[in-house]
């Protein structure tokens, strides 16, 4: 798992083999190289393909099956059994807890959180045809585009965000939504006909944001990794994991919240945190606003508000 001396360790990454999965790790993977170099510590990286039992069910309904825990339970068991060191995840498919044992090590730079529309003709979403066909399976995207265009069709789409864009020509869809991040991450940005911007949209929880497990009792690894934290991203996602906890949300609710700092104090930032819970019909959208400084209890406070106003009604009749 470790040995006594810097120079021979090799650090192992675990991913998924989806192509986002191992572009984030590979770019991770870069950036930890640069940093190793930088401070002179030696370690070499390596990368290792992890099949998890999602990847092999993507034709089945997710919430069928046991929701996006699948993802992350053999990456979980990889990284407790030491065949890996490091796992690199998508913040919003990160679990609100982690396994005993193990932790987020790093939280780096958050890339852009919005969500955007990939469309056949270059439209936005005000431009988009009456009765347009727009392919999305979340009910917190399709929730709220219903609210702001309610003739769209909105028709469910899953699978990587390749086959997703695939199916825009293949099945026929004028639009289909996807996080900017992804597709940034790819080098696809100019498949973006258009950003979503979050008056219409709040993003998901963490969204653009990567988490980085590794284990709890590994102080080399927890040492470099520390090195590629960004504290605004950290303090900020955790406003909206505090938020999304306090809700009790799962994957496959129409939740929504996004964090920024808008001004640095004597005693540390202040966070302003917007959160979301709207019906999958589209017609109630709850909202609201706070500042703050400390983000666990910024988070709370707005899901309670929410909840004052109902949230906990919307969301019961879901059953999550
Ligand atoms: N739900 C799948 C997923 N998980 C992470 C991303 C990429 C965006 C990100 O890192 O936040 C995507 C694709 C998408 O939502 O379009």
């Amino acid at each position: 798992m470790s040995n006594n001396s810097n120079e021979q360790r090799v650090i192992v990454v675990g991913t998924r083999q989806s192509a986002l999965a191992l572009t984030q790790s590979g770019q991770v993977i870069d950036e930890l190289k640069r940093i190793s170099e930088q401070q002179g510590l030696g370690y070499t990286f390596e990368i290792r393909k992890i099949i998890t039992k999602g990847d092999r069910i993507l034709d089945v309904t997710l919430s069928k099956v046991g929701g996006k825990g699948l993802f992350v339970k053999e990456i979980e068991q990889a990284l407790l059994d030491g065949e890996i060191d490091i796992a690199v995840h998508s913040m919003k498919d990160m679990p609100f807890e982690l396994h005993e044992g193990l932790m987020n090590g790093a939280t780096p730079k958050r890339v852009n959180p919005l969500d955007c529309l990939v469309t056949r003709n270059g439209h936005d979403l005000d431009s988009l045809p009456q009765g347009a066909r727009v392919g999305t399976s979340s009910l917190r995207r399709s929730s709220q585009l219903k609210n702001r265009r309610p003739d769209l069709q909105l028709e469910s789409i899953r699978g990587n965000i390749d086959s997703r864009m695939r199916k825009l020509e293949t099945e026929g869809f004028d639009a289909v939504v996807l996080a900017a991040a992804g597709l940034t991450r790819m080098g696809w940005e100019d498949r973006i006909s258009a950003l979503i911007p979050e008056d219409v949209c709040i993003p998901a929880v963490g969204q653009g944001a990567l988490g980085i497990e590794c284990r709890v009792n590994d102080s080399q690894v927890r040492e470099l990794l520390a090195l590629l934290n960004d504290r605004e991203t950290d303090i900020t996602v955790r406003a909206e994991r505090s938020f999304l906890g306090t809700l009790n949300g799962g994957c496959q609710v129409p939740i929504g919240a996004h964090a920024t700092i808008i001004s640095e104090e004597a005693d540390g930032p202040l966070l302003e945190l917007t959160g979301m819970v709207g019906s999958p019909d589209g017609e109630t959208l709850l909202k609201e606003i706070k500042r703050g400084k400390d983000p666990e209890e910024l988070g709370k406070k707005v899901a309670e508000s929410l909840i004052a106003s109902g949230a906990d009604r919307i969301l019961a009749e879901i059953g999550g």
